[in-house]
């Protein structure tokens, strides 16, 4: 079976395929001092409580923190047996290579959120991920990611907020009754929600301008369901999407390497 790590700036997500399906999904905050041993400790904990017959015999690893690698390789090798794939180094394919300025790294999560999209919908794409960045991925027809936008996510805007104004405190985002807050929690709801929607719809309208051509526009992402109750844009909402374009790159490798 297949262990697929997405390791994102705030958390890390594991899953389990089996062939067919995820048969399991867990989530751990993103911390680049932990060990092999603690991942496979609370990793193997899971797998009993809940019961999951897993036996891993191969990894892919996506990581936007470039120093968690190192440890989540330790635990594939130590306690798995296997060498993982790492989206991003060279051994790792991609179905269609991206087209970007030369020299630049894109996101390897992005990169693997335009392989999962596409292989879905197939065409031109513009995927968007709520994550610590909002990322919009925009995808050519024939499945190359070929640049996007990355703009603040929505915690870390209401988190800036919270760092920089003395009077104005930590607050989650919420769907806000009224657009006119009447206390200071509900002005700064109001401004990051309907911010974010105008942030969401201002960007798709300026891409699909550019591209001068229909585009989906695929959602995932923690927050992803939140903003689709007042927005019109997502044709789909995938909270699996990065999951299921690892698994397709692992597929693909394979396939490459037994060609
Ligand atoms: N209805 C909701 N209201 C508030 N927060 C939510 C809601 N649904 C999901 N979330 C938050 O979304 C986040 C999960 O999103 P996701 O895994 O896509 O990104 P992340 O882990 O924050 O970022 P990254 O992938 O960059 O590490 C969690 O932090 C969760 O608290
Ligand atoms: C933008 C984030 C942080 C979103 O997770 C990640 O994709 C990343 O670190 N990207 C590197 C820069 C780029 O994608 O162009
Ligand atoms: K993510």
């Amino acid at each position: 079976m297949l262990l697929a790590i997405d390791c994102g700036n705030t958390n890390t997500v594991f899953s389990i395929w089996n062939g067919d399906r995820f048969i399991a999904t867990w989530r751990i905050a993103t911390d680049h001092k932990r060990t092999a041993d603690e991942y496979y400790v609370w990793l193997s904990s899971l797998m009993m409580l809940t019961k999951t017959e897993a036996t891993v015999t191969d990894a892919i690893i996506s990581s936007t923190v470039p120093r968690v690698v190192f440890n989540l390789r330790v635990l594939c090798n130590r306690y798995f047996d296997c060498r993982p794939l790492v989206v991003g180094k060279p051994e790792c394919r991609l179905p269609v290579a991206p087209r970007v300025d030369q020299g630049t790294t894109v996101g390897p999560d992005r990169l693997v959120n335009a392989v999962g999209a596409h292989d879905r919908h197939g065409g031109d794409l513009i995927v968007v991920d709520f994550g610590t960045a909002t990322t919009f991925d925009v995808v050519d027809t024939d499945g190359a990611y070929i640049g996007g936008v990355i703009a603040p996510g929505v915690n870390l805007s209401l988190e800036a907020l919270h760092m920089a104004a003395a009077a104005l405190p930590h607050v989650d985002v919420s769907r806000p009754a009224r657009a006119i807050g009447t206390n200071t929690v509900a002005c700064m709801q109001s401004g990051v929600y309907w911010g974010y929607i105008g942030l969401i719809e201002g960007i798709v309208r300026e891409v699909r301008k550019e591209r001068d051509r229909p585009m989906k526009v695929i959602a995932t992402g923690g927050l992803a369901s939140l903003f689709a109750q007042d927005t019109a844009l997502f044709d789909s909402v995938e909270d699996d999407l990065t999951m299921h374009g690892l698994m397709l790159i692992d597929r693909y490798n394979k396939e490459m390497e037994t060609a």
